[in-house]
C-alpha cells in the first residue's frame, strides 16, 4: 500500500490496498477495461494488481518503443514459479524468465521456425488443409472438432514427425495435447498467476468447483503427459512450442469461420477472386498466395478483428526505466494491450466491423500493415509466426475454394443468428 503517484509512474485508477486495481478490471476480458482506460488515462496506464506493479501499453507505437527498441530491458516475464512448481508448466517457453534456459529454447526453435526453414513444412500444411476440407464436407456441424484436429495434427507432424491419420479416428497423442491445452490455456489466463501467488490455497480448489480453472493436480497431470508421452513414444528431441501453437492456430480459424458466417459478401468476394485466379479445377496452393490479395486481406482482417491473444503475453522490466517522463519500476509487468491496438480508430475506421478492404489501397494493392503486433514484440516475439501464418492461410484458402459457410437454419428455413461463446484464458 504505497503512494504510487510519488514514484512518478504513469497515470491510472486509484488502487486499493493489497487488491490494487483488481476489482476495477473485467475479470474475464481485462482488455476491454484497459481499452476503456485509454480514453481516461491515455496510452500508458499504471494499475498495480495484488501488489504487483503493472503497466498497460495501449498503443502500437509505445509497444514498439518499449518491447522492440528497448528489448534488453523488456524481455523478462513475471515470476510464475507457482505454475512451474504446482501446475507442471516448467517446460513452457512463454512463461520462462529471461535466462539461459529460455535462450536455449529460442535458439532451438529459431533453427527450425525461421521464415526460410519453415518452407519445408508447406507440403504437410497443404495436405492437412485438404484433410480438413474433406472432414468439413463429411460432417460440417462438427467444424470445431475438425479445426482443432487440423491445428494439432499439423503441429505434431512438424515437431515430432508424427502422422495423425486422415480418417478422423481418435489419435491418442493428439487427444492428450488437446486435453492439456484446454486446461493449460485457462491456468495461464491473465491475472491467474498473480491471484495464485497472493492466494496459493486457490490451487487446491477442485476443478468442478472452480469451473475448471485452477486445480493444480489435474493441470500438472495433463502437462506431464502432454510433454512426456509424445517425447518418449516418438524419441524426438524438441519438447516445447506445440502447446502455444495448437490453440492459437485453431482459434484463429474459428474466428475466420465466424466472420464468414456473419459477412457473406466478404466470403463471396474472396471466392470470386479464387475462382478467377485459381479456377475451379484445383485447390489453391502456396504458389497462389501472392496472387490473391483479397484473400490475404481477409486473413489479416481475421488476425485484427478478434486477436486470439488479446493481451499478448505480458513482459516484465528487468531494470527500472524512464519512458516519456514516467517511472517504470524494476520488475513491473508490462502488458501489451493488443486488443486496444486493433481498435485504434486512427488506424482502423469502424474497428468492430470485419472489413478486409482496409488492407487494400485504391489500386487494390495490399498495404504495408501485416498486423504483426498480434504475434508480440521484441525478443519474445512468437517464434511460430511463419508456421502459423502458413497454416491459417492455406486452410482458409482451401475452405473458401471448396465450401460455403452459412448460418444454420431453423425448422422454418430462417437463418439462426450465431451467438459466439468465448472461452477466455491466455487465448480466446
Ligand atoms: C495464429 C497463431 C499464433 C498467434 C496469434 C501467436 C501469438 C503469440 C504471442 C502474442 C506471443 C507472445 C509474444 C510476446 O511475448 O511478445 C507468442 C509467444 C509464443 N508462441 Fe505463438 N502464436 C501463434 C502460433 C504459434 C505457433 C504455431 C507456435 C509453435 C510452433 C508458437 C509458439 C510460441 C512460443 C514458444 C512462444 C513463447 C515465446 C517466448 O516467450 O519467448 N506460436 N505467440
Amino acid at each position: 500500500y504505497r503512494n504510487v503517484r510519488s514514484k512518478g509512474c504513469p497515470p491510472g485508477p486509484k488502487p486499493l490496498p493489497l487488491l490494487g486495481c483488481a476489482l476495477q478490471v473485467d475479470a474475464t476480458q481485462p482488455w476491454l477495461t484497459y481499452t476503456e482506460w485509454k480514453d481516461t488515462y491515455g496510452d500508458i496506464v499504471y494499475c498495480p494488481t495484488f501488489g504487483q506493479d503493472t503497466i498497460v501499453v495501449n498503443s502500437e507505437e509505445m509497444a514498439q518503443d518499449l518491447f522492440d527498441k528497448r528489448s534488453s530491458n523488456y524481455s523478462d516475464r513475471m515470476d510464475a514459479s507457482i505454475l512451474t512448481k504446482y501446475f507442471g508448466m516448467g517446460h513452457h517457453t512463454a512463461i520462462m524468465r529471461h535466462n539461459d534456459v529460455w535462450r536455449e529454447h529460442r535458439r532451438v526453435m529459431q533453427q527450425g521456425l525461421r521464415r526460410e526453414p519453415v518452407k519445408v513444412y508447406l507440403p504437410v500444411q497443404l495436405r492437412r488443409a485438404h484433410d480438413l476440407i474433406k472432414s468439413l464436407r463429411k460432417s460440417p456441424t462438427d467444424y470445431c472438432r475438425h479445426v482443432k484436429r487440423f491445428s494439432g495434427a499439423t503441429i505434431l507432424e512438424v515437431v515430432y514427425d508424427h502422422r495423425v491419420g486422415s480418417r478422423g479416428e481418435e489419435d491418442p497423442i493428439l487427444k492428450r495435447i488437446s486435453d492439456a491445452n484446454d486446461v493449460g490455456v485457462l491456468a495461464l489466463a491473465p491475472g491467474n498467476i498473480l491471484r495464485l501467488s497472493v492466494f496459493p490455497f486457490l490451487r487446491h480448489i477442485p476443478t468442478w468447483l472452480s469451473g475448471g480453472q485452477l486445480d493444480s493436480a489435474v493441470c500438472r497431470k495433463h502437462m506431464e503427459t502432454m510433454v512426456e508421452v509424445p517425447y518418449s513414444e516418438l524419441k524426438h528431441k524438441l519438447a516445447s512450442g506445440y502447446a502455444a501453437g495448437e490453440d492459437t492456430t485453431g482459434s484463429t480459424l474459428m474466428i475466420f469461420i465466424l466472420a464468414m458466417a456473419l459477412y457473406p459478401e466478404v466470403q463471396t468476394r474472396a471466392q470470386s477472386e479464387i475462382d478467377s485466379v485459381v479456377g475451379s479445377g484445383r485447390l489453391p496452393s502456396f504458389d497462389d498466395w501472392e496472387t490473391l490479395p483479397y484473400v490475404e486481406a481477409v486473413f489479416r482482417e481475421t488476425l485484427r478483428w478478434y486477436p486470439v491473444v488479446p493481451l499478448g503475453v505480458p513482459h516484465a522490466a528487468s531494470r527500472e526505466d524512464v519512458y516519456r517522463g514516467y517511472h517504470i519500476p524494476k520488475g513491473a509487468v508490462v502488458v501489451p494491450n493488443v486488443w486496444a491496438m486493433t481498435r485504434d480508430p486512427d488506424k482502423y475506421h469502424s474497428p468492430a466491423d470485419f472489413k478486409p478492404e482496409r488492407f487494400l489501397d485504391e489500386q487494390g494493392n495490399l498495404t504495408s500493415d501485416e498486423v504483426d503486433y498480434v504475434f508480440g514484440f521484441g525478443r519474445r516475439i512468437c517464434p511460430g509466426r511463419y508456421l502459423a501464418k502458413a497454416s491459417v492461410w492455406v486452410a482458409m484458402a482451401c475452405i473458401l475454394a471448396s465450401l460455403r459457410i452459412e448460418k444454420a437454419k431453423d425448422v422454418d428455413g430462417r437463418p439462426i443468428e450465431p451467438k459466439p461463446e468465448w472461452v477466455h484464458g491466455i487465448t480466446s
